[in-house]
């Protein structure tokens, strides 16, 4: 909570029924920049039960037309959406790099993917939405259709801004459900510019709401409102636990996207610069900060010595700094919280014996000392059951486990709690279809990154890391729709 409130930065409000409301409780949240917390990027609402209420209250309202309207109608508005998000993705991209740390080319990266989103779901309007089934009558038509479930509440983490809320909030839309969206507070200002490009788009008032807020209070709300039938989440697996019982308990629907410990296995017939390259840029851009991170990297033992070579070389030349210079190429943690976090699970790694080969300090030099960085960080001599490679970090760090054979390498790599994404990096067909098979996660990249889900294909883990739904692509008709079967005879 910010008692002072500096007189040259903006204070954003909450979006409720079409208009930028204050919270009821007149108080505000300083949203800070992790590569210098001394600079405020904007206040936000920290809104109360009754501002949840109130977009609850008018997305519930707003439904009934909304739905009434076709699938084409709806995606017109999306299209307006992406198209006014595009005009100013140097500035939304800007912004969140400021809000939470991740480089600007990164940010604008995931901007475009944003309007790419919309976009896709826009073209999702004009596209069938049942089948018809013969029916034993021979004289009766039977057929499905889909009905939206109505309101959804939108509950996105820190670590996608832009294109978490949206690949959330654009389906929850076209299928002609409303939404209510609280997004994590670190990223506050940067939703309330999402939300901006809707209200400049037209969107009819009530459609798309925004509550700012702690998730103890808004999360909280929206995980109890007898109003609100469906909630969608991404973040951490305590909270979206929490999310699916609290859910559960009332009935509405839910979908949990939580926690991965994603490995990458290098095998004796890899490409090394392909797979060296893979593992940095899946484990370190974003500052590790992605539920598809590379963490844990099984190397085959002919080839550990020269992959381990190779990818320390290329640690050292990573410039961290702050995401808006042009060398960078990792940011801050995007909160202190984060980087204590990150920091924690470097000692427990030393602690538990792990070698520590790179990094595991905060570099505090050239002007860094008030953000919250740390260098990229690596780890050899890990074993599987340790700490570091059990639990989900989220942040810069890479353990090296040496294999002997695919085999190991695989029942290794799925002996985590976790299964959301993995990579393989052989050239050996064989290799490559044991990988796919026995592998236990539900994105599996073969010579290419853990990370970079696209949005046309369906996102979601197995084992804790989802609630075995999956997003995006043509699977999310599958959690915002109802299948409404209809028989009917003259
Ligand atoms: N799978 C992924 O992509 C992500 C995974 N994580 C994991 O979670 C860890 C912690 O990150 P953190 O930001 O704390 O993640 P959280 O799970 O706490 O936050 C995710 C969202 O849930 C909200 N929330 C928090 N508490 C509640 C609650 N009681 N009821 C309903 N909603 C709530 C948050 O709001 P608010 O911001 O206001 O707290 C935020 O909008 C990370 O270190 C990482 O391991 C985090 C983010 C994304
Ligand atoms: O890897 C990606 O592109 C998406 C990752 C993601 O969904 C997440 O970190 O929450």
């Amino acid at each position: 909570m910010q008692k002072v409130i500096e007189k040259n930065v903006k204070t954003y409000m909450n979006f409720i029924n079409g208009e930028w409301t204050a919270s009821s409780t007149n108080e505000v949240a300083s949203s800070i920049n992790p590569a210098n917390k001394n600079e405020i990027v904007g206040y936000v609402q920290s809104s109360s039960k009754e501002d949840l209420d109130a977009a609850v209250a008018a997305a519930k309202q707003a439904q009934k037309a909304w739905r009434k309207l076709s699938g084409a109608a709806r995606g017109n508005y999306l299209y307006k959406v992406a198209t006014i998000m595009e005009g100013r993705l140097d500035e939304i991209a800007e912004t969140m790099t400021k809000e939470m740390g991740k480089t600007f080319p990164e940010a604008k990266g995931e901007t475009a993917r944003g309007v790419a989103i919309l976009r896709y779901y826009a073209g999702e309007g004009m596209r069938k939405i049942g089948d018809v089934i013969p029916s034993t009558d021979s004289e009766a038509l039977m057929f499905t259709t889909r009905v939206p479930l109505g309101v959804v509440g939108v509950i996105s983490p820190w670590n996608f801004p832009v294109a978490i809320p949206i690949w959330k909030m654009a389906p929850a839309l076209i299928y002609g459900n409303t939404a209510v969206l609280k997004p994590a507070q670190e990223v506050s200002v940067t939703a309330a510019k999402i939300i901006e490009c809707f209200e400049e788009a037209g969107i009819p008032a009530g459609v798309v709401n925004m509550v700012t807020g702690q998730g103890s209070v808004i999360g909280q709300g929206i995980i109890d409102h007898p109003d609100i039938n469906g909630i969608t989440f991404t973040g951490s697996n305590t909270v979206g636990k929490a999310v699916g019982q609290g859910a559960l308990a009332r009935g509405a629907k839910y979908q949990l996207e939580m926690g991965g410990k994603n490995p990458v296995i290098v095998l004796n017939d890899a490409d090394l610069d392909l797979a060296v390259e893979g593992t940095i840029s899946g484990g370190l851009q974003s500052t590790g900060q992605k539920c598809t991170a590379t963490s844990r990297v099984f190397v085959q033992a002919d080839v550990y010595d020269e992959f381990k070579g190779k990818l320390l070389t290329k640690v050292s030349e990573i410039k961290v700094g702050c995401g808006m210079q042009g060398d960078t190429w990792m940011g801050p943690c995007a909160s202190e919280n984060q980087l204590n976090t990150v920091l924690s699970y470097i000692q427990k790694g030393k602690e538990e014996g792990a070698t520590l080969l790179y990094g595991g300090e905060r570099p505090k030099e050239n002007g860094r000392e008030n953000g919250f960085y740390v260098q990229p960080t690596v780890f050899e001599n890990v074993r599987n059951d340790m700490i570091i490679a059990q639990e989900e970090i989220f942040g810069p760090v890479l353990a090296l486990i040496k294999v002997e054979n695919i085999e190991e390498a695989l029942e290794l790599a799925n002996d985590v709690e976790f299964g959301l994404s993995a990579s393989i990096y052989t050239k050996d067909i064989g290799s490559m279809f044991s990988f796919i098979n026995e592998m236990e996660a539900g994105l599996v990249r073969v010579n290419a990154e853990t990370a970079g889900v696209e949005l046309q294909a369906p996102f979601g883990g197995m084992k804790q890391s989802s609630s075995h739904s999956r997003e995006q692509g043509q699977a999310a008709i599958e959690f915002f729709t109802s299948i409404k079967t209809v028989f009917v005879k003259a």
